[in-house]
C-alpha cells in the first residue's frame, strides 16, 4: 500500500472522469463526501433549471407543449434518459413523485393479496420510510402489521441471501428491498432474489436510492417487477428532487392502485372521462400534474451520467472506496475504527461505513475540519466519495484529518450526541 500524498496526486492524474469535477459547485474548502446523501449542484441542472423558468416566462400555459422541453412529456423524457442507469427499456421508467409516495403506489399496484399469499416480506435494515409505508398499506388492506416479515441480519449490518431465500414462505405476495443498505452499503444480489422470488410465485421489488447513478443494474434482464428511488442523492437532482420508478413491461396496460388523470394515455387525457385509460407505459403509476421546477435539474443532471457512463462511474468509484479502506487500515488501525461496509467489489455499494463509539462526535470534529461525512445511529459514519466530483486526493488528505482527529482527541470537545438531522 503506497500511503504517498504524491501517490494520491498519481491516481488522480490517471483519472478519466477528472474533468466532470469542473461541471459542478464544489462548496468552499470541504471535502464533500457526502454525495450519498445530498449530491451537489451541477452547472448544467443549474441552466436546465433556467430553462424551465424561461420556457414557464415565455410561453406560459403554452409550456406544456412548446419550448425546447414541452412540459406535458418531461417526467417520460426523463424517464428515458434514465433507462441505461438500470437497465430497463426507456418506456419503463417514468419521473414522478417521491420515493415514499412511488413506494405507496406501486405497493397499492403490485400487493393483491390472495388466498394464503398475504404477506409481504421487508428486511429489518431498511431505511425506515420504506417500512412505514409497507406497515400503512397492510393496514389499508385490513391486516395488521404481524403480516409484515423483516428478514433478520446476523451482525446488525448486513443481510445473507439465503436468509431472505429462506423467508419466501408461501404466505408471501409481495416483497420489497433495498439494492444498497442505506448503513452499511451491501448490494444486495437482485438477480438471484428476483429468480427466486419469481420462481415461488412472489412480485419483487427494490429500492434503489442508494445505488442509482452509483451502480450498474440490469432490472429488465433480471426480471424485476417494479423499482423506484430519489434523484437528490448520487444522480444530484437536487434537495426533494423529484423521484423515478420503474415498472417492467410485461406489467403494462393494469390500472395503477393510485390513479389520477396524469395516470392517462396521453392522448385521451385531454377527453375529460371519468373512466380511465391508463398510459400502456410506466407512466401510467403517475398520479397528478408533474413538479417540473424539481423535475428540472434532472435534465442536466442525467445529461452528464450520459456523458460519462454509468460503467465509468462504477469503476472510478471501486477505486475510490477501496484506497480510501487501504488507506485507513494503514493508518487508523488501533484507533477503534470498523470497516463495516462489505470489502469486495461485488458486495460493496458507493460509500465506505465505519463504525465507531465516538462517531457521532469524530462526524462533528470531521465537519469541523472540513470533511463532510454523515452520522448514522447509534454508531456510524458514511463516507462517501463520489466518482464525478471528489478526487484520490480529497481521499488521502480525509484519512490524514482522520487520524489527527483521533491523535489529538479533538471529539472530546464535542458531544457525542447526532444533530436533529444527523
Ligand atoms: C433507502 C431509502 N429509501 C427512502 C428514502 C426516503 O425517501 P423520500 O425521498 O421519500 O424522503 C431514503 C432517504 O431519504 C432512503 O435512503
Ligand atoms: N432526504 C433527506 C432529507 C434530509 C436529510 C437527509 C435525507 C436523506 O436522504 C437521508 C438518506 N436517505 C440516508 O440514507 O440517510
Amino acid at each position: 500500500m503506497n500511503t504517498e500524498k504524491t501517490y494520491a496526486a498519481y491516481l488522480d492524474q490517471q483519472d478519466d472522469l477528472k474533468s466532470f469535477r469542473d461541471e459542478f459547485y464544489i462548496p468552499n474548502n470541504t471535502i464533500y463526501f457526502d454525495g450519498n446523501s445530498l449530491g451537489l449542484l451541477s452547472k448544467r441542472a443549474e441552466q436546465s433549471v433556467e430553462s424551465i423558468l424561461n420556457s414557464w416566462k415565455r410561453y406560459a400555459i403554452d409550456g406544456w407543449s412548446e419550448g425546447a422541453q414541452p412540459w406535458y412529456y418531461l417526467s417520460e423524457k426523463l424517464g428515458s434518459m434514465s433507462c441505461e442507469l438500470v437497465g430497463a427499456e426507456p418506456e419503463e421508467v417514468v419521473v414522478t413523485g417521491s420515493t415514499t409516495t412511488n413506494l405507496h403506489q406501486l405497493v397499492a399496484s403490485f400487493y393483491n393479496p390472495e388466498g394464503r399469499k398475504t404477506k409481504i416480506l421487508a428486511d429489518e435494515l431498511n431505511f425506515p420510510s420504506d417500512i412505514y409505508a409497507l406497515k400503512s398499506q397492510l393496514k389499508l388492506k385490513g391486516y395488521d402489521t404481524s403480516h409484515l416479515i423483516q428478514v433478520k441480519s446476523q451482525d446488525g449490518n448486513t443481510l445473507n441471501t439465503q436468509s431472505i431465500i429462506a423467508a419466501m414462505t408461501d404466505d408471501v405476495a409481495l416483497i420489497v428491498l433495498p439494492s444498497v443498505l442505506y448503513r452499511s452499503g451491501q448490494i444486495l444480489d437482485m438477480k438471484t432474489l428476483t429468480y427466486e422470488a419469481h420462481k415461488r410465485g412472489i412480485i419483487i421489488g427494490f429500492d434503489l436510492c442508494h445505488s442509482i447513478g452509483s451502480i450498474p443494474h440490469h432490472l429488465s434482464e433480471w426480471g424485476v417487477d417494479f423499482a423506484f428511488w430519489c434523484n437528490y442523492k448520487h444522480l444530484n437532482g437536487g434537495p426533494g428532487s423529484v423521484a423515478s420508478l420503474y415498472v417492467n413491461k410485461k406489467h403494462f396496460g393494469n390500472e395503477p392502485g393510485l390513479a389520477g388523470w396524469f395516470s392517462s394515455d396521453k392522448e385521451k387525457q385531454f377527453d375529460m372521462e371519468h373512466t380511465l385509460t391508463p398510459a400502456q407505459n410506466a407512466g401510467a403509476y403517475q398520479i397528478g400534474t408533474p413538479h417540473l421546477l424539481s423535475s428540472a435539474p434532472l435534465l442536466g443532471t442525467l445529461e452528464l451520467f450520459q456523458e460519462a457512463g454509468i460503467k465509468r462511474v462504477r469503476e472510478k468509484s471501486l477505486r475510490l472506496t477501496n484506497y480510501l479502506m487501504e488507506l485507513i487500515e494503514a493508518e487508523l488501525s488501533g484507533y477503534g475504527f470498523t470497516i463495516a461496509n462489505p470489502k469486495d467489489d461485488a458486495a460493496r455499494g458507493g460509500h465506505v461505513f465505519l463504525e465507531h463509539k465516538e462517531a457521532a462526535r469524530i462526524c462533528k470534529a470531521l465537519k469541523t475540519d472540513g470533511v463532510i461525512p454523515d452520522f448514522r445511529t447509534p454508531n456510524g459514519i458514511r463516507l462517501a466519495p463520489v466518482a464525478l466530483y471528489n478526487t484520490f486526493r480529497e481521499v488521502w488528505q480525509t484519512v490524514k484529518i482522520l487520524k489527527t482527529i483521533m491523535v489529538e482527541e479533538r471529539y472530546n470537545k464535542f458531544e457525542n450526541k447526532r444533530g436533529v438531522i444527523a
